[in-house]
């Protein structure tokens, strides 16, 4: 994996830490407020599907543990932290479009089971927050409020019903089979699940659920949380 040495230490109040299940809006979401705010975005997501693609690269199988060991100790990942550049690329190939696949997406749940994996992975992006040349950084994925900063200031679970989060699923990949997809998401929900939890915030986490909600709404709805806790912490302390 790419180098993770780091000029600067990690400072975990330079976190904005959004968790959610498939569909739920993370990326979405944290993309609008990363550019509304001036801040980072990091999609860890992408590196576990980058990873997952290059295990698929090389023959192997992101069942065997041992594969995906091999492909992490060597993983040559770039990934930017503009909110406006979503490439990911491994080496000199672009993999953004590559790592959305169906094929990617039934695979990555193998990669992200591997402890040791997710261990190194962990420290790849406390690092790049670290070396990050933005005040913060909004950073999503599964285990970002409970694992990679349980210290952030600001730490949200972003939900919304099953079914509503299918249902926007399927709507963006037009062609593809409704209930396929909605079988793909939760399958690869309840796999991801038995290794972290993302279903139920852990204490001191924020829920924003967006059933209800259009895309704009919901930002509006992280934004107010964002702005609420970082007032809070400007506040002096009693006792
Ligand atoms: N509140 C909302 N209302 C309507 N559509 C939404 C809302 N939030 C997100 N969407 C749409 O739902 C789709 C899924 O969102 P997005 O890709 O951001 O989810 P995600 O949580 O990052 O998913 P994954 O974990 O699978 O990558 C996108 O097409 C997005 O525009
Ligand atoms: N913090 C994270 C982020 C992701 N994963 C795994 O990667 C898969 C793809 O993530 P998306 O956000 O792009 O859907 C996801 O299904 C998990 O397997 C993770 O384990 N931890």
């Amino acid at each position: 994996m790419t180098d993770t040495t780091t000029s600067s230490a990690y400072d975990a109040d330079k976190v904005i830490a959004i968790d959610g299940p498939a569909g739920s809006g993370k990326s979405s979401v944290s993309k609008a407020v990363a550019r509304r705010l001036g801040f980072g975005y990091l999609d860890t997501g992408a590196a576990y599907r980058a990873l997952a693609w290059y295990v698929l690269e090389r023959g192997g199988d992101t069942a065997d543990a041992d594969a995906v060991r091999a492909a992490a100790s060597d993983l040559p990942l770039r990934q930017r932290l503009d909110p406006d550049d979503r490439r990911v690329l491994v080496g000199g190939t672009d993999v953004t479009a590559a790592i959305r696949e169906p094929r990617v997406s039934a695979a990555v749940s193998g990669v992200a089971r591997v402890p040791e994996v997710r261990v190194q992975v962990n420290e790849m992006f406390r690092a790049v927050v670290a070396d990050a040349e933005y005040p913060a950084v909004v950073v999503e994925g599964r285990d970002i409020t409970t694992v990679v900063a349980p210290d952030a200031p600001v730490r949200i679970l972003l939900t919304a019903a099953p079914e509503v989060r299918a249902a926007r699923r399927a709507g963006e990949l037009a062609g593809q089979d409704a209930a396929a997809v909605a079988e793909a998401l939760h399958r690869r929900d309840a796999s991801d699940s038995a290794v972290v939890d993302f279903l139920h915030a852990a204490p001191g986490v924020d829920v924003v659920d967006s059933t209800e909600l259009d895309l704009p709404q919901t930002i509006d709805a992280v934004l107010a949380v964002i702005r609420r806790r970082r007032d809070a912490d400007k506040e002096p302390h009693h006792g």
